[in-house]
């Protein structure tokens, strides 16, 4: 695990992205294509806009396949749709329909799950790897809906799974850990004060995956990359 602390989000947004592309390049030359999955929220935004204003001549983006680490059970239009927020951020790549796998939210929730993970199965045949996988991290120690005391988190059979939020009264179709570590990298994003208790709990508290779901990203052969500004660093002890 690498804690890379900086600043503020922008400095480490910049440096994410030069990390995605090298990322990229590489997996390019060695196999002719990029799959990375996206996170959705906030933080990630920026990101994408960059990648879009910054790098759109570094890598040829043809060759990159995006996924989606978990989508609001929402339509493709909805404001809350975590593809919209990608696709609308990358939209001066030009991204090709065919490169951008989104979660079906016109299925029920259980079906739109299966439906995702037949689609990556279909993707990657049988070693399901992504190359990059991003996550963000809620307050609440959640990252992609992997939130705490939902049934998800002790899933080891399913790649994706739909998970309701009694609080909220959502759903959501999320990756499940298991997925997620047999990523070749992870990389989660995590900004602002706000995030500070969460991140402290999930690095330096005793393992309690009901209560800090982010502690089961463990990637078997992967390395995970933590991008974070000094606000979110606040309160870890080293
Ligand atoms: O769909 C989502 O909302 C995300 O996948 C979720 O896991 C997000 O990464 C965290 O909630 C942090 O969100 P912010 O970046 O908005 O703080």
């Amino acid at each position: 695990m690498k804690l890379n602390i900086y600043k503020d989000s922008d400095a480490a947004i910049q440096s994410i992205a030069t990390y995605l592309v090298d990322l990229a390049k590489k997996s390019i030359a060695e196999k002719g294509r990029f799959d990375i999955s996206l996170s959705g929220g906030s933080s990630p935004k920026k990101l994408y806009e960059l990648l879009a204003k910054n790098f759109a001549s570094d890598i040829d983006w043809t060759k990159v396949f995006f996924f989606f680490g978990d989508e609001r059970y929402v339509a493709h239009d909805h404001p809350d749709s975590n593809y919209l927020m990608a696709t609308t951020a990358m939209a001066p790549l030009n991204l090709g329909e065919a490169q951008i796998f989104k979660v079906d939210t016109s299925l029920d929730p259980e079906s739109a799950a299966l439906d995702y993970e037949k689609c990556i199965k279909k993707h990657f045949g049988e070693n399901v790897a992504f190359d990059l996988i991003l996550l963000g991290l809620g307050d609440d120690a959640h990252t992609a809906s992997l939130f705490p005391g939902t049934d998800i988190l002790f899933n080891d059979e399913n790649l994706v799974k739909d998970v309701y939020l009694k609080d909220k009264e959502v759903y959501r179709i999320s990756m499940t850990a298991p997925l997620i570590n047999q990523a070749k990298n992870v990389a989660f994003l995590t900004f602002g004060e706000g995030k500070a208790n969460a991140l402290q709990a999930i690095l330096e508290a005793e393992k309690d995956i009901t209560k800090y779901p982010a502690q089961l990203i463990k990637p078997l052969n992967g390395e995970v990359q933590w991008f974070i500004d000094e606000a979110a660093a606040s309160k870890l002890s080293n």
